[in-house]
Order: structure tokens, then C-alpha cells, then sequence
């Protein structure tokens, strides 16, 4: 049975999804697009060779009866709204982070999957996905480090515009270790902080930037995790677990290595969508996969984007302060406690 996808959000992601879901993956098919600019939506019809109907707006896609899941590609601050209707209307979801961008309307969206009664909403926190981190996490489990006590990471891009500002630092880039790192712990989240090196004279007049951000873990593990988003050198993202016997770390993306002109190397790349790409296959393909098998989505949860939510409100708030923030999470509901394992990690 092919899944048939409605996209909102025809921008970058959306259309690199469109293209996996069309070309690369197995089972799905993309039947309908909306985007606010509908050029956009219509674009993509002619672009990805689509059988597909353009609708002005999630509403009407969403009353589609042939649609069965919508990938939420849209700009952060709608996709609460999107996700609400895709609910509403009995829809799976994949949406990419945020769930929300305040920790109430993630808290809607889990009321909401909750009186549905099942799982619906599956959010795009790939690197759960990555063969590294779920090497990473397989090492940690089977404590081949010993306890983990500390974890170094850096999520480094090589320059951002002048519309970036320092609390996106937090809800659209740190996000991503926000999700992964307490994930491959498995612990919760305590306190927060955040230092301010020496700026970069790259980085733009209002953006404070590189950043640390400090995470502690109710386990005590202490977290730290440098944004640097006007690195120049390259797209760099790195973490290092440090145990009780052991050190274990991501590798680096496979490259080729170079001898030439008395210098030896290898390529670094220069963007998201190349360094995370099997892991995005992977979460898209898991969502098909899981849903056809199980009747669910079992990849990251809308309480794991609450969690998101809730742990980056407190890093912004920490941006501000200066002082150790509390993390305070609501109890997780019993409706998402069932452990699942990627269906094809
Ligand atoms: N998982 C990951 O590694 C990545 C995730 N993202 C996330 O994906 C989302 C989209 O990011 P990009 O593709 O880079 O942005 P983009 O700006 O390239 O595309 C967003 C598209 O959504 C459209 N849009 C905005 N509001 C809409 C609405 N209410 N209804 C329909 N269409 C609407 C815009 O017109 C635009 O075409 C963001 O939430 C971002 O955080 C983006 C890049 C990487
Ligand atoms: O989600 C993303 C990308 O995956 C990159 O990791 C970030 O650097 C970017 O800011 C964010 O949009």
C-alpha cells in the first residue's frame, strides 16, 4: 500500500523530501503540495515530475481525501497550527523541528494526539537516525565507556545571514542536540547555561556569536555544546562521550584523503542536507515503514518535541540571564512510554 504524502512547505527540505520520497525511498508518493507561495507549490510539480494537486493552503490539502500523511516543511512558527489540523483530520504527520515554538503548543499538539488515541505526529530529529549517534548510543548502552560523566559537542556552519538572530542559535540549531544528546544518555535534562566567547568578526552586528551552551542531566552529566554558526572552514558537527573508561566520539563524514602540493587532507562538507542525508532517508523511510507495519509512527515523539521546546525556552531565557537555568519538564504521559526501535535503523 503506497503512502500518499501532502507537502506543506515546497521551500528547501520540503523539496529535498519530495525528492527522496519520489525517487529514492519505497512506498511513497507525493499527491498533493501547498505552499503560501503558491509559485512555489506549483513549481515543484514540473520540477520533480509530480501527479499531483497544488491546494492554496493546509486546510484544503488537508480535506484531500486520497492524502493519508503530510510532511510539515514550513517555516517554524506555522507548524503548530498545521499539525493541529492534521490531527484534527485523522492525518499522519512528519514535521520537521520544531513541533511548536513555545512549549505550550507542543503541549497542545500532545493533548491532542493523546484524545486522538493514537500516534500520529513523527518530528524530523534525524540524528537519531545517523549511523554515528546510533553507534554512539549502542557504545553507551552496552558500556563500552563505562558511565557517560560528559559530552563535548560543536555544531558548526560556515556562515548564516543577516537575518539569523542569537535565539535561533537555540530553537533552530542547537535543537538538534538538544534532542540527541539527552537521547543517547537517556536522562533528563536539569540546568542550562549559556557563556559568550570572544566574538567573531564574521559574525553579523545583532548575532552574538560562537556560543557554549552548559547542560547538566538529572544523572549529573555535564554537556557542552558550542555553536559557532560563521565558522567559514566548513558545515562541522561534532560530539564527544566521555565515560568512566573511555572516550567515544562521532567519526568524521567519510571523505576521500589528498596528498598535494606538500599538504596532506581530506574535504569537509559545506551543508546540512549532504551531511545528514542517509539519516534523513531513514527517518522518512522508518515513518512508512512503521506506520504500514504498526498503525504508528515510532520515530521522535511530539513529547520528544516538547521536550525540545521546553529545554530551548530555558537556554533562551539562560542567553539573557547569564545565570544556571532550571529545566522543568511536565510528567511524560503513560500514551508515550511504549520503547520503540527504529523498523529499519
Ligand atoms: N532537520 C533539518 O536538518 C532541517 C530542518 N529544517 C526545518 O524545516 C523547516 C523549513 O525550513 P527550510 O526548508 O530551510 O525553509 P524554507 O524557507 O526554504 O522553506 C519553507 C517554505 O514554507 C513556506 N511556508 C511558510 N509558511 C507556510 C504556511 N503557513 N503554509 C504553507 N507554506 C508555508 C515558505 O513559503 C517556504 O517556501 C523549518 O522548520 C526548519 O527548521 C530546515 C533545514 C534542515
Ligand atoms: O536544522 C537545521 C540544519 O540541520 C542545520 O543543522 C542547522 O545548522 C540549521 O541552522 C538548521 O536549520
Amino acid at each position: 500500500m503506497t503512502m500518499r504524502f501532502g507537502v506543506i512547505g515546497t521551500g528547501a527540505i520540503g523539496r529535498e523530501h519530495i525528492k527522496r520520497i519520489s525517487n529514492k525511498l519505497a512506498g511513497g508518493k507525493i499527491v498533493a503540495v501547498t505552499d503560501v507561495n503558491q509559485a512555489s507549490a506549483e513549481d515543484t510539480l514540473e520540477t520533480f515530475g509530480l501527479d499531483a494537486t497544488v491546494y492554496p493552503d493546509d486546510k484544503t490539502l488537508l480535506a484531500d481525501p486520497t492524502v493519508d500523511a503530510v510532511l510539515v516543511t514550513s517555516w517554524g512558527p506555522a507548524h503548530e497550527a498545521s499539525v493541529l489540523a492534521a490531527i484534527e483530520a485523522k492525518k499522519y504527520v512528519f514535521v520537521e523541528k520544531p513541533l511548536a515554538t513555545t512549549a505550550e503548543g507542543c503541549m497542545r499538539i500532545v493533548e491532542a494526539e493523546i484524545k486522538h488515541g493514537k500516534r500520529l505526529v513523527q518530528v524530523g530529529f534525524m540524528r537519531r537516525y545517523d549511523s554515528g549517534y546510533v553507534q554512539l548510543k549502542e557504545a553507551i548502552e552496552n558500556k563500552f565507556i563505562g558511565e557517560p560523566l560528559m559530552i563535548r559537542a560543536a555544531h558548526r556552519n560556515p556562515e548564516v545571514g543577516e537575518n539569523y538572530t542569537t535565539d535561533m542559535a537555540i530553537h533552530d540549531t542547537l535543537i538538534h542536540e538538544i534532542d540527541v544528546l539527552h537521547w543517547l544518555v537517556n536522562d533528563d535534562y536539569k540546568t542550562v547555561q549559556v557563556t559568550y566567547p570572544k566574538k567573531s568578526k564574521h559574525a553579523h552586528e545583532n548575532l552574538k556569536d560562537p556560543q557554549i551552551v552548559t547542560l547538566e542531566t538529572e544523572g549529573g552529566i555535564v554537556m557542552s555544546a558550542e555553536i559557532n554558526v560563521n565558522c567559514k572552514y566548513g558545515y562541522d558537527i561534532q560530539c564527544e562521550v566521555i565515560g568512566e573508561e573511555g572516550v567515544v566520539s562521532l567519526p568524521e563524514f567519510q571523505s576521500i584523503s589528498f596528498r598535494k602540493n606538500a599538504m596532506f587532507g581530506t574535504n569537509v562538507l559545506m551543508d546540512w542536507k549532504d551531511r545528514f542525508i542517509d539519516a534523513y532517508d531513514k527517518e522518512l523511510q522508518d515513518f512508512m515503514d512503521s506506520i504500514k507495519l504498526t498503525g504508528e509512527p515510532n520515530g521522535p515523539t511530539s513529547w520528544d518535541g516538547y521536550i525540545a521546546a521546553v529545554t530551548a525556552d530555558a537556554a533562551i531565557k539562560a542567553q539573557n540571564s547569564g545565570e544556571k537555568e532550571q529545566i522543568s519538564l511536565k510528567e511524560k504521559p503513560a500514551f508515550y512510554n511504549k520503547q520503540t526501535e527504529a523498523v529499519n535503523a
